[in-house]
């Protein structure tokens, strides 16, 4: 995103929901330069504020009205259905000029437009869990208030997960079922190659080893070759060898169809939040 305009530094963040994903966005806007007597996290679970607070030197409060108070950026990332009561309870405490950046799968930035005050911009984000380890994908949609400037800002915050890419708010169900859920499936077809070892009489430890590693330098080779994942699957596959066999069995039981259905109904879970929560 090297076009985007610079964005000016933010001294302020508020962020809703320290679970899974509010630690991996926490992280990455300390890392972004917001020191963190700027930061205030609300978490509901006090066991787990006084993990952040003393991890990250942050400010923890359960208290949403007294987080967002004069924070220039609100990231949201509470579980899509907590939203709604959260926005009501804030709304009014915003300071002027505020973003609000929500992670949340499904919401769109209309539903938070209709709740916060007029003009409020709004970036719809979808990240991944890889944002944990540096690693991530995430996707940022700016709602009707949102300029690019505001991109820029939110982009900045969220470089230190990984990759950073725009996109348009129509694009984010399918980003929500490509790269919010992938690394879900990821996990999955790690595991079915690892299980597949213990199979074929490996020791569970050696299988999961070479299954983690195989799928970590596939990605590797992919990433430093910058060959087409098809080329690549080529290479490995002698004419009447061993992985010729395999495959095979991958369009018998039509594993390409599976990735495809999983993708969609992924898509189609995220739209169907957006009509249940936002209704
Ligand atoms: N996990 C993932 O892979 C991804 C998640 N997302 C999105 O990120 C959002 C958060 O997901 P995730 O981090 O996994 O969820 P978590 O459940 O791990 O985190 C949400 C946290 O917010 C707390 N919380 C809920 N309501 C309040 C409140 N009113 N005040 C303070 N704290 C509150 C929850 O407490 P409690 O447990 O008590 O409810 C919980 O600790 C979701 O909207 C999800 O769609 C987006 C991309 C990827
Ligand atoms: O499963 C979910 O709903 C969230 C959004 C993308 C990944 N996890």
């Amino acid at each position: 995103m090297s076009e985007a305009p610079p964005a000016a530094p933010v001294r302020s963040v508020a962020l809703l929901g320290g679970g899974v994903m509010g630690e991996a966005i926490l992280a990455a806007v300390l890392r972004a330069g917001v020191p963190a007597g700027g930061v205030a996290v609300c978490e509901r679970r006090a066991e787990r504020a006084d993990e952040l607070r003393d991890r990250y030197g942050v400010r923890t409060t359960d208290d949403l009205a007294d987080a967002v108070r004069g924070a220039e950026v609100v990231v949201v990332a509470l579980k899509p259905g907590d939203v709604r009561a959260a926005l009501t309870e804030v709304t009014d405490h915003l300071a002027p000029g505020a973003v609000v950046l929500s992670v949340a799968a499904g919401l769109t930035t209309a539903f938070y437009e209709r709740l916060l005050p007029e003009g409020t911009p709004v970036l719809r984000v979808m990240p991944n869990t890889p944002a944990l380890v540096g690693a991530g994908a995430s996707a940022v949609a700016p709602g009707r208030s949102a300029t690019p400037e505001h991109v820029a800002t939110g982009t900045a915050l969220l470089a230190a997960t990984g990759l950073v890419v725009a996109a348009a708010e129509k694009d984010m169900d399918a980003v929500t079922a490509i790269s919010g859920s992938g690394p879900a499936y990821v996990f999955a077809l790690v595991d079915a190659l690892a299980e597949a070892g213990v199979v074929l009489g490996l020791t569970r430890d050696r299988a999961l080893e070479l299954a983690t590693a195989t799928f970590r330098g596939a990605v590797a080779l992919l990433d430093e070759t910058g060959e087409h994942p098809v080329v690549l699957r080529e290479r490995v596959t002698s004419p009447g060898g061993t992985t010729a066999a395999g495959l095979r069995q991958f369009d018998a039981h039509a594993v390409r169809a599976a990735v495809v259905a999983a993708a969609e109904a992924a898509r189609d879970r995220s739209r169907a939040l957006s009509a249940e929560l936002e209704g």
